[in-house]
């Protein structure tokens, strides 16, 4: 049998379903690579890819998306890795800059300035700007850097009540269900695993990998967080704009 191409997120909170995978016989079905979101994205929607963790926002690209499985990379309230970073109060920023990595977050910050500050601001994918997105582990320990630093999926729990799910697995062609089924089985395995695999990381001063790992990402795709997915694609339709990253 072929094997399926599968595209994960090459950030640390995707660490504990490489874990599950690469403990699991599953892995001799898979050839796995490892990219940043943006990539993930563009592989699926472009069938580089069959099967990858997604940022949902490219669920409106991707032909024949199917979710196909319970876990996701999410947060219920503070993500704490996906943030708005300005030098003044967002309420002055005039530009913000998106993050290239990023397609479901560049689409999420727009929306909050919008629908949350009530702001119109120009957006820009590079160069100078007042405030900026940024996401992942580059955002690690930055909070404190910046004299303003917006957690987006707080916000975006204040504006809807709602969690939030950054990205999915996503097939985009039918899949057997059988390898569906032990793919999701090694993500579950990986889950359990968190406590070694936080062993294993470096320490940092700056950081706590435990409390990220265990707490502030939220892995499971719930009733709330297809709920909040069919929530945010309502609301990325209304973004008059030209596509974010093509
Ligand atoms: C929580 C995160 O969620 C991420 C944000 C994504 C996006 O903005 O498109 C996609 C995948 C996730 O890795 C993060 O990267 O910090």
């Amino acid at each position: 049998m072929e094997k399926v191409r599968v595209s994960a997120v090459s950030y640390t909170n995707t660490l504990p379903f490489i874990y599950g995978l690469q403990h699991s016989p599953v892995i001799s079905q898979i050839e796995l690579s490892l990219d940043v979101p943006s990539s993930c994205a563009h592989k699926l929607i472009h069938n580089e890819a069959d099967l990858g963790i997604v940022p949902v926002a490219a669920l409106l690209e991707i032909p024949q998306a199917e979710v196909v499985s319970d876990y996701c990379l999410g947060a219920s309230g503070a993500v704490n890795s996906v943030f708005i970073f300005s030098e003044k109060p967002i309420e002055d920023i005039e530009s913000l800059r998106l993050d290239g990595q990023s397609r479901t977050s560049n689409g999420l910050a727009q929306i909050l300035l919008r629908d949350y500050w009530n702001l119109e601001v120009q957006v820009v994918k590079e160069g100078k700007a007042d405030a900026y997105v940024e996401i992942g582990d580059r955002t690690f320990g930055k909070q404190y850097a910046h004299p303003y630093a917006y957690d987006l999926s707080w916000y975006w729990q204040k504006l809807t009540g709602l969690p939030f799910a950054f990205a999915a697995w996503v097939a985009n062609k039918p899949l057997e269900v059988s390898f569906i089924e032990s793919f999701n089985g090694a993500l579950a395995y990986g889950l359990t695993q968190r406590d070694v695999l936080i062993n294993q990381l470096p320490k940092r001063l700056d950081f706590d990998y435990r409390q990220y790992l265990m707490e502030s990402i939220d892995y499971r795709y719930d009733e709330g967080k297809k709920k909040a997915v069919t929530e945010f694609l309502r609301l990325m339709k209304t973004l008059h704009r030209e596509p974010i990253n093509p």
